[in-house]
């Protein structure tokens, strides 16, 4: 990526500069009808240029009211609680309008530097749709907002550090930097998109914490035992926290920890919290999986459902499930429609977590093929697909890379296929683009990326550059029609972008 950089000619520099105007159409999504009202005119018109940063920057200067801080922020821990805000929601000054603003300039930036890649590769602009605007060859839709502004997060996982005043036991989140030996832990019952449930658990995991005998794992050489609390929480309030726990050389004593936190959650001071299950999971490494160290239900309901799309959906601790749920439903809404299947078509998800997009989607298809890494999230997708009565659905556990060919290469040639991918930040394998490329029936790819840079930018390129008989790339190029960004994250600067490729 790196030499692709260098090779951007100078004139394509104002496309990563300039983001005068939008060219998008609102409204084409169907749905679209049911957001807030005045979200879908947002963008009309819209100037807004340069980075996060500076947009932010400017807006404080101005001494706007919407960079007033909250109310419940206390005068002495104010200072700590700003700045871990500035971090972890860097756009929270801003009003939400504001932030949407941002957020679509941003988007606009990646496609169109996504999009100059693209020619540079082709010479001429064959893999790219005809020009819709004078900047974005593909038809970019105004950005889609979460229907949940504040406390939307359905997971959080907090840290156990020392505190502003230097308690080891401090359950919150990181501010400083490792490298600069100024790490501190800072309660983060106020930041703006992590729900009042999630700041209790973690406020009475740090009460349980500084009545334990044991010390926190801090540093991984230093010894330690109490480790990360994730929480999750469904639509219904139901609420499953897993602890993490260095087991370092405990034997006995370690069924006597799990006992005693069990009872503090149950009968102590942790019953306010009424969870609903609580695992322990003994961990020697910064995460690991359910299949490299199991989660261990200490009590309640082994998993917590979530009902989205007119389906009831099982997801277990280990599985991903997207963070803010009224947010994925647009997502997901958003990715049916690209799709265009219909009851001739095969549909695969490719890194499908629990199966939802395959699922949502199975009765307009013939059939749904998922392919996911993690053990429980394929059982979850299984179970989700019988108890919804799907029965045209099959989920392969593994890695993508290595199930994806020998999948296709069973498919008859003649069907069309649409694939969607939704890979993890660190984007798709080499092969699984190899695979897509090559099996030419798939004339559909729908990508959804939360992060559009690095290795999943390569996939994009080599999913539309010319045919490379050396990188084994022989089909067809794609060619990117129509992009849509869908706001999960408010107060944050993240995006999912949903990109709709055709050849
Ligand atoms: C961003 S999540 C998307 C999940 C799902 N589409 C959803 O919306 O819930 C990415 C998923 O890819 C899975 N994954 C990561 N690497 C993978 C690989 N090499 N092969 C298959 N799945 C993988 C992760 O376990 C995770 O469930």
């Amino acid at each position: 990526m790196a030499g692709l950089k260098r090779r951007v000619p100078l004139h394509s520099l104002r496309y990563f500069i300039s983001m005068v105007g939008l060219f998008s159409k609102p409204g084409l999504l169907p749905w679209y009808a049911r957001n807030p009202p005045g979200w879908s005119q947002l963008f009309l018109g819209t100037v807004c240029k340069g980075d996060f940063t500076r947009v932010i920057a400017t807006k404080c200067q101005k001494g706007q009211k919407s960079q007033k801080k909250p109310s419940h922020l206390g005068p002495l821990d104010g200072s700590w609680q700003e700045r871990l805000a500035d971090v972890v929601t860097p756009l929270w000054r801003l009003s939400y309008e504001e932030q949407l603003k941002v957020k679509f300039a941003a988007q606009k930036k990646i496609l169109q530097r996504l999009e100059s890649y693209i020619q540079m590769l082709n010479g001429v602009s064959v893999t790219t749709a005809v020009p819709k605007s004078e900047r974005l060859s593909c038809l970019l839709h105004p950005i889609i907002p979460s229907p949940v502004i504040n406390g939307y997060r359905n997971k959080s996982t907090f840290s156990v550090n020392r505190g502003p005043d230097g308690n080891p036991k401090t359950v919150g989140f990181y501010l400083g930097t490792w490298r600069d030996g100024n790490v501190v832990c800072v309660q983060s019952n106020h930041l703006k998109n992590i729900p009042e449930k999630h700041s209790q658990v973690a406020q009475y995991y740090e009460v349980f914490l500084r009545q334990s005998p044991l010390e926190p794992c801090l540093v991984f050489h230093e010894g330690g035992y109490w480790r990360e609390l994730t929480v999750r929480t469904n639509s219904q309030g139901h609420t499953m926290a897993i602890i993490t726990f260095h087991p370092q050389k405990l034997s006995q004593e370690l069924h006597v920890q799990k006992e005693i936190v069990k009872e503090f959650f149950i009968r102590g001071p942790g019953a306010a919290c009424g969870l609903t299950s609580l695992y322990f999971q003994e961990s020697t490494m910064t995460r690991c999986s359910h299949q490299q160290s199991p989660y261990q239900l200490l009590f309640g309901e082994p998993y917590i459902f979530e009902e989205l799309l007119s389906l009831k959906i099982r997801i277990s601790p280990d599985a991903f499930f997207q963070i803010n749920t009224a947010g994925a439903e647009m997502l997901y809404r958003t990715v049916g429609e690209l799709t265009g299947v219909n009851s001739d078509t095969i549909l695969l998800d490719i890194c499908c977590g629990t199966g939802v997009i395959g699922l949502s989607l199975a009765q307009h298809t013939s059939r749904v093929l998922g392919i996911e890494l993690l053990e429980q999230a394929v059982e979850d997708a299984r179970w989700t697909a019988a108890f919804n009565g799907i029965t045209n659905s099959e989920f392969h556990t593994g890695q993508a890379e290595k199930i994806l060919p020998g999948l296709l290469k069973s498919k008859e040639d003649g069907q069309s296929i649409v694939a969607v991918v939704n890979p993890a930040r660190a984007g798709l394998h080499y092969k699984v683009i190899q695979a897509i490329r090559n099996f030419r029936a798939i004339h559909t790819l729908v990508f959804v990326s939360c992060k559009l840079h690095g290795e999943s930018t390569r996939n994009v390129i080599e999913l539309c550059c010319p045919p490379d008989p050396a990188k084994k790339l022989l089909g067809e190029p794609f060619v990117l029609q129509q992009a849509v960004p869908v706001d999960l994250f408010p107060h944050t600067p993240h995006c999912e972008l949903v990109l709709l490729f055709t050849r």
